[in-house]
């Protein structure tokens, strides 16, 4: 006899099960909590373009949720795109207000979602997680560094818009990438993403009220410590693909105070990165392969 939903693979409805959106909700919207609603949705082109749009028409309030369990137009930073195969992964965005936090002090919060991401990953998932300037998710699987997540903070609206892609149960063949990764591979003891959601979440909380608290400033708040401590970039020798096409190699030697990577090339000089890509080299400085 075959069974009603054989076109599915055996990996759709066993392994990866689909989100109690009331469950989440439960654990994460109570009152005084940054977490004002969430959403689940089973498909739609990209959160966070769905978030900014509604953050422009006025349509949502700090703390809003949108997690939808497939993206067919996910987005990821400089034009990129972000694929993954439905329900392997956490696909959300949130809608954050930093009203009184002067505006030079927003591109924090972007960094500040790859702290909260990587640290409650890391307890949930039982994984060890580091940062990659400025906030991809990277993981070991079998001894290399691959990117398991990948954060966009958009401007929308009186607010930012920070979208989070987590690949937790991808298996091997499914990869978008030769350098990307899962949760699932790097070993995590958990793969239920209801459980790495509300971690994340809580997390987030925990950081933004300390940023908040701190007025934006991310070295009295611990931001900037705790991104430095998480970073697998510093102290690396790295190569700095800018916007444009320059590239510029160095020691990654700091994160300033403006989340910027500052890295010191060959003739001296310390050259802060404000954006661009940035490949980890091996070696030693003075010893790439
Ligand atoms: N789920 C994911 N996990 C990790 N990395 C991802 C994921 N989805 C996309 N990426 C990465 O994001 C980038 C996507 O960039 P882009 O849209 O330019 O695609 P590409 O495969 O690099 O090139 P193109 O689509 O132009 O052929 C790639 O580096 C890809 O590896
Ligand atoms: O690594 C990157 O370049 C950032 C990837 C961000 C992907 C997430 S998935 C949820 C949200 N919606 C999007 O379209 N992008 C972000």
């Amino acid at each position: 006899m075959t069974p009603p939903d054989a076109s599915h693979n055996r990996w759709s409805d066993l392994d990866r099960p689909p989100l109690n959106a009331t469950a989440l909700r439960r654990g994460l919207l109570r009152p005084d909590t940054l977490w004002a609603s969430l959403e689940v949705v089973e498909s739609t082109g990209s959160t966070n373009t769905d978030l900014a749009e509604r953050a422009r028409a006025g349509a949502v309030t700090e703390g809003a949720v949108l997690v939808a369990e497939e993206q067919t137009a996910g987005r990821g930073r400089l034009e990129r795109s972000w694929t993954a195969p439905p329900r392997s992964g956490l696909f959300f965005s949130v809608y954050l207000e930093p009203g009184g936090i002067p505006v030079e002090r927003w591109g924090w919060v972007p960094l500040l979602a790859g702290v909260a991401a990587a640290t409650g990953l890391a307890t949930s998932a039982g994984v060890d997680m580091s940062l990659k300037w400025p906030n991809d998710l990277l993981v070991a699987v079998a001894g290399e560094e691959r990117k398991t997540g990948g954060i966009l903070g958009e401007f929308a609206g009186d607010g930012i818009v920070v979208g989070l892609g987590i690949n937790v149960s991808l298996r091997a063949d499914e990869l978008p990438a030769p350098t990307a990764g899962s949760l699932a591979l790097a070993g995590a003891v958990s793969t239920d993403r209801e459980t790495l959601l509300r971690a994340v979440l809580r997390s987030m909380e925990h950081w933004y009220g300390a940023w908040r608290a701190a007025d934006g400033d991310a070295a009295a708040s611990g931001l900037q410590a705790a991104y430095a401590a998480g970073c697998a970039t510093l102290d690396r020798t790295v190569r700095a693909e800018l916007p444009g096409g320059a590239s510029l190699v160095g020691e990654a030697v700091a994160i300033d105070g403006d989340g910027r990577l500052i890295l010191s090339t060959e003739d001296g000089l310390q050259q802060p990165v404000s954006a661009g890509d940035i490949v980890h080299l091996r070696g030693a400085a003075g010893g790439l392969t």
